[in-house]
C-alpha cells in the first residue's frame, strides 16, 4: 500500500530533512529509543565516516515496518551492460584513449527492459572498491521495476532524464524527475523506477567519491547559480507489502541480489541529511560575462565533488562585446563528458543529438566545429538569447576510459574528428 504520491518539500541542499507518513512516526528528541514509535525499527543509513566533520556529515535515521538487516544472503545476478571502475585493467578491455568520441543516442532496448537492465556504461575512472572516481551510464528502459528495488552501495547516482519521466520510489518517499530535471539518490538509498511515459532515456553520474554538494560561490556573493532551497526532498511514504521483493545491491561493480519477503521500501518516517534530491535545472540562475569574453563554464556548475562537477548549459543571454560567443577551442586537463536533453549546443551545429553524448578527455583538443566557428566568426554582435537547448557536462579531473561496448559501439559516430576538418590558415603566408 502506497501512502502519499509524489508529495516533495524544499529545505535546502545538505540540511537535515524529516518525513513523517504517519504523525507521531518519528521520534522526537532522540534517534534511538528503546522502543521507536509504532512499533518500528530504527536504523541508521551512514553515506560519510562517523567522525567526518559537521559541514560535509551525511547520514539518516530511517524507521522502518522491518529492519533491512532481515534478508537471506546475497547471491551474484548479470550485470548486463553495467561496468564499474577500474576500467581499462581487464583482459581486451580498451586502453584510455585520447581521441575524441561521440555517440548517437543508444539503440532501443528489448522489449521488458527496466532501469536497472538498462544502465548501459561508458566509461568511467578511479576505482569503486577505493570510493575514488567516478563513471557515466546511460540508460534506456521501456518497463517499470516491478517487485525489484536498486540499491548503489558503490556511489551516489546523479541521474538526468533526456526522455520520459521516471517515477523514483525511494525509502524516503517518492521523486518524479521528468527531463528537465535532475535527481540524486545518495549511496545505499534504496528505489524502484516506473516509468509514467511507459518509456524513458537519460544519464547517470555514478560518483564513487566525496558525494556531490554545491559549489563555493567566492565573489559571486550569497546568491547565485543553484539554489539550495530548490533542492526538493520527497514527503516519506511507505509499502506495506509482504510479498517476495528483489533487492538488488550493486556493490564493487558487481550486481547481487537477496529477496525481502517484503517491500524495503516500507520506511513509515526518516529524518537526516542522506537524502534524495530532485532539482529542476531550469531554476538554475545562469551567470555569466556582461563584457567580454566567454567564461570558463565552470561558472555553470550545479553541483561539485572532488570526481566530478555536473555542469548545466541552461538558456542564457549572450552579450559579450568583440567576442567569439560560443565554446572557444580549447585543450583541458579535465575531462568531459557531455550531454544533450533537449535542442542543440551551441558549439555543434550538427551530430550532437539529445540522447547522445560526447567525450572529450584529458588534453584532446577541441571546441566549434567548423560551421559554428565559421557562423560565430562573422556573426553581428546584438544580445542574442541562446535558449534552444539545455546540455549538461560531466567534468571529472581523470581520464575516462571507456568501456568495450562504448568504443565498439555501431552508435558511435565514426569520423567525428571531421567537424573540425576545413578548419583552413587564414594566415597570411
Ligand atoms: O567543450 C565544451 O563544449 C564544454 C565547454 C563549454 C564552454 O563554454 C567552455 C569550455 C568547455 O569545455
Ligand atoms: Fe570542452
Amino acid at each position: 500500500m502506497e501512502t502519499g504520491g509524489p508529495t516533495l518539500h524544499s529545505g535546502g541542499f545538505g540540511n537535515e530533512h524529516s518525513g513523517e507518513a504517519i504523525p507521531g512516526a518519528l521520534p522526537l528528541g532522540r534517534n534511538s529509543p528503546q522502543r521507536a514509535p509504532l512499533g518500528l525499527y530504527a536504523e541508521q543509513l551512514s553515506g560519510t565516516a562517523f567522525t567526518e566533520p559537521r559541514a560535509t556529515n551525511r547520514r539518516s535515521w530511517l524507521y522502518r515496518i522491518r529492519p533491512s538487516a532481515a534478508h537471506p544472503p546475497f547471491t551474484r545476478v548479470a550485470n548486463g551492460t553495467l561496468r564499474a571502475a577500474p576500467f581499462g585493467q581487464g583482459p581486451g578491455e580498451p586502453a584510455p584513449d585520447p581521441n575524441r568520441m561521440r555517440w548517437s543516442p543508444l539503440p532501443e532496448p528489448p522489449r521488458g527492459t527496466d532501469f536497472v537492465a538498462g544502465l548501459w556504461t561508458l566509461g568511467g575512472n578511479g576505482d569503486a572498491r577505493r570510493r575514488t572516481g567516478m563513471a557515466v551510464h546511460l540508460y534506456r528502459a521501456n518497463s517499470p521495476m516491478t517487485d525489484r528495488v536498486f540499491g548503489d552501495a558503490d556511489g551516489e547516482l546523479l541521474i538526468v532524464p533526456e526522455s520520459g519521466a521516471l517515477l523514483l520510489r525511494t525509502e524516503f518517499g517518492p521523486l518524479r524527475a521528468e527531463p528537465g530535471s535532475m535527481a540524486l539518490i545518495p549511496r545505499g538509498v534504496r528505489f524502484r523506477v516506473e516509468l509514467p511515459d511507459g518509456t524513458a532515456r537519460g544519464y547517470v553520474c555514478e560518483n564513487y567519491d566525496v558525494p556531490f554538494a554545491l559549489p563555493e560561490l567566492g565573489p559571486i556573493g550569497a546568491n547565485g547559480l543553484a539554489a539550495a532551497r530548490d533542492f526538493m526532498v520527497p514527503s516519506a511514504a511507505y509499502e506495506d507489502d509482504e510479498r517476495p521483493v528483489e533487492v538488488i545491491n550493486k556493490f564493487c561493480g558487481n550486481l547481487w541480489a537477496a529477496t525481502y519477503d517484503h517491500s524495503p521500501l516500507d520506511v513509515v518516517a526518516w529524518h537526516g541529511t542522506h537524502v534524495p534530491y530532485l532539482y529542476d535545472l531550469r531554476r538554475f540562475n545562469v551567470l555569466g560575462s556582461i563584457s567580454f569574453d566567454h567564461p570558463d563554464p565552470s561558472i555553470f556548475t550545479v553541483l561539485t565533488s572532488p570526481a566530478a562537477d555536473f555542469v548545466v548549459f541552461a538558456p542564457r543571454w549572450l552579450v559579450g562585446e568583440d567576442t567569439f560567443r560560443p565554446p572557444y577551442f580549447h585543450r583541458n586537463v579535465m575531462s568531459e563528458y557531455m550531454g544533450l536533453i533537449e535542442g542543440a549546443y551551441d558549439a555543434k551545429a550538427e551530430g550532437f543529438v539529445p540522447g547522445g553524448g560526447s567525450l572529450h578527455n584529458m588534453m584532446s583538443a577541441h571546441g566549434p566545429d567548423r560551421e559554428t566557428f565559421e557562423r560565430a566568426s562573422e556573426a553581428e554582435l546584438r544580445p542574442q538569447k541562446v535558449d534552444d537547448g539545455l546540455a549538461f557536462m560531466f567534468e571529472t579531473p581523470w581520464p575516462v576510459t571507456v568501456t568495450d561496448q562504448a568504443l565498439n559501439a555501431e552508435h558511435r559516430q565514426r569520423g567525428y574528428d571531421e567537424v573540425w576538418e576545413g578548419l583552413d590558415r587564414t594566415f597570411p603566408s
